[in-house]
């Protein structure tokens, strides 16, 4: 798979580790960065990735900031993206599987290092269920209520 990855000054070392997890999986990832520890704002590294993800030009996005929440935020602002912040293995599958997730948000500050890494995994491994997940999904984009 084409994985974009982001982070801010938070979630550069787990950027790290799951940028060479992925690799070691097979898939070719880009990287926006940061790649510093130095303080940065996290929309500046976010929207990359998830201008990768709604031009298709990555199948999925993996972005990381302390609280993920900022992350989050700016990446659901994409037409197409639909970013889960996810802070338990279950939680990043059931993204997957009932949301169609295509970017995993990770609060850097709240998991760890190893816990983000197997979230990681679990997120590109899973694939969506469809079925009555597909119609509910579908009704996601807003411009459903204003036709
Ligand atoms: O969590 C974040 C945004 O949701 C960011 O990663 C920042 O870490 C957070 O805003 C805290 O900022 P700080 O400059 O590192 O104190």
């Amino acid at each position: 798979m084409r994985i974009s990855i982001g982070n801010d000054h938070a979630g550069t070392v787990y950027k790290q580790k799951i940028q060479e997890k992925l690799e070691s999986m097979g898939h070719t990832v880009t990287n926006y960065g940061t790649n510093s520890n130095e303080s940065v704002d996290y929309p500046d590294f976010v929207h990359p990735v998830a201008e990768d993800v709604e031009n298709k030009k990555a199948d999925l996005g993996i972005i990381i900031c302390g609280s993920g929440n900022g992350a989050n935020m700016t990446a659901n602002k994409h037409q197409g993206v639909r970013s889960a912040l996810c802070w338990n293995k279950e939680i990043a599958e059931l993204a997957r599987e009932h949301n169609d997730a295509n970017v995993l948000s990770i609060p850097a500050r709240f998991v760890s290092e190893e816990l983000a890494a197997e979230m990681t995994e679990t997120f590109v491994n899973t694939k969506f269920e469809g079925g009555r997940h597909q119609r509910r999904v579908d009704k996601i984009p807003a411009k459903k209520y204003c036709s």
